[in-house]
């Protein structure tokens, strides 16, 4: 039985309060055993918390991890022009070993930033998989299906292969990897295979995860086509249920808020991508006060452009406030909450709050810096000023993934240069 104990910070529990605490974790179970007063603990290792916050791993509730090696390569362009002129592109020449190199980078950027599980869409899953693995993280991931300009062979092959890989990748890594089902989008799957496959998913208890009302010129066509809003039409075809989230949810009006909240849909709100692809300010506080769950996403790094979950809150609250035109919108707590709680409820990992019987999913937060004196109230500081470069050590399922800033799941200088001479045979590929 090995124990590890996080000793000598203060810690945040699922209140939001802060208290001077220690948090023993066992490495056995993965789980939390208790949290408990200074001293009143012990393990077989430490780590050293002194100085530190400690508060749940964060949780990346919409990503496309790999997409790191597309990181800076389109910018400046709203979502069509940019996936339709850049990134799918470039995408086409993707590589099986492209794809590994650019989720370990993209998962090394999360553990240095306190993440600990994310909720993945893409390509070329088992790579991603493996990569989840050697990080030691958690993830819910899935093969993502696109129908648009694929005849009806190929379009049939995407959608089998997103049911095939949610099937056989759920419970890999120890548990640690779940799946879902993934139509791309209400734009770019079409009808037919929707009515098709979303039956199959949902008799198959599979979580469903895709793009919804992310920009206008993803309401007007639907609207046009079927005289429904987005997701009425998604919620005819059996996609809103209580295991599925949709990402962005940008341009949702009233009834489809409520919607969401009587079929208990999530939402992975994605604030730095919506606001550099000018897609739109998602009603956050609108959305909450409806009763449904909203987690925090970055995206894929070529919209952000970084995978750093503090920046993504910081961004929510901000955007939040306009979207509401109030400056108590979308308040810090509600940030750190969405950040945490809601994304592992969104996920369905038992993580997101520092508790007795929880994963063992934490990070360790050093205070010792200018930008985080004076410490009046820690919660605002973990919306408004920390930075991922912040976060001392990194935990997940009771390993330490990172300590003292070391990476210990990965030989980091190794997988950067890699992921550089991978990105740079790609973009030399898609130019030929
Ligand atoms: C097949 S995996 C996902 C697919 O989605 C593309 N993508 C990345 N970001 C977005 C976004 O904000 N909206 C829609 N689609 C997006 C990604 O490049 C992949 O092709
Ligand atoms: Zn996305």
């Amino acid at each position: 039985m090995s124990e590890l104990l996080v000793t000598g910070g203060q810690v945040l529990r699922p209140d939001l309060t802060v208290e001077r605490a220690d948090v023993l974790v066992s490495q056995d179970s993965g789980d939390i055993v208790a949290v408990d007063e200074p001293g009143a603990l012990d393990g077989d290792d430490e780590l050293d918390a002194s100085g530190g916050l400690v508060i749940p791993g964060l949780v990346n509730a919409h990503t496309h991890v790999a997409m790191t090696l597309l990181r800076g390569l389109a910018d400046d362009k709203p979502l069509d022009a940019w996936l339709q002129e850049d990134v799918w592109p470039v995408e086409a020449e993707l590589t099986a070993e492209d794809i590994r190199a650019g989720a370990e980078l993209g998962l090394i950027e999360m553990i240095r930033s306190g993440t600990t599980a994310l909720s993945d869409m893409y390509f070329e899953v088992e790579e991603i998989a493996d990569a989840v693995d050697q990080a030691g993280m958690r993830a819910v991931l899935g093969f993502t299906a696109v129908t648009v300009g694929k005849d009806d062979e190929a379009a049939r092959s995407d959608l089998r292969e997103s049911l095939d890989v949610a099937r056989k990748l759920d419970g890999a890594a120890d548990g640690r990897i779940r799946t879902t089902f993934q139509p791309h989008s209400l734009t770019t799957v079409g009808e037919d295979y929707l009515r098709e496959f979303v039956p199959e998913a949902l008799s198959d208890d599979l979580s469903i995860h895709l793009h919804a009302n992310e920009t206008r010129d993803e309401v007007t066509p639907i609207v046009d086509e079927h005289g429904q809003r987005p997701l009425a039409y998604a919620d005819d075809i059996g996609l809103l249920d209580g295991d599925t989230y949709v990402a962005h949810g940008v341009h949702v009006d009233d009834s489809e808020i409520d919607l969401l909240a009587e079929t208990g849909t999530g939402v992975a709100h994605c604030p730095a991508s919506n606001m550099k692809l000018a897609s739109g300010m998602a009603p956050v506080q609108d959305l909450l006060d409806a009763g449904v769950t909203v987690g925090i996403g970055t995206d894929g790094a070529a919209s952000n452009n970084d995978l750093d979950m503090f920046d993504e809150m910081r961004d929510a609250a901000m955007i939040g406030k306009l979207a509401a035109d109030d400056a108590s919108a979308v308040d810090a707590g509600t940030v750190v909450e969405m950040a945490t709680q809601n994304g592992a409820d969104l996920l369905g990992f038992d993580s997101g709050r520092l508790e007795a019987g929880t994963n063992a999913d934490l990070a360790v937060i050093d205070l010792d810096a200018p930008h985080l004196t004076p410490a009046h109230d820690l919660v605002s500081h973990l919306a408004y000023a920390v930075h991922g470069s912040d976060v001392r050590h990194t935990v997940c399922d009771g390993e330490v993934l990172m300590r003292d800033r070391s990476v210990e799941v990965f030989n980091e200088r190794a997988v950067r240069d890699r992921a550089s001479e991978h990105a740079a045979a790609l973009v030399e590929r898609a130019s030929d």
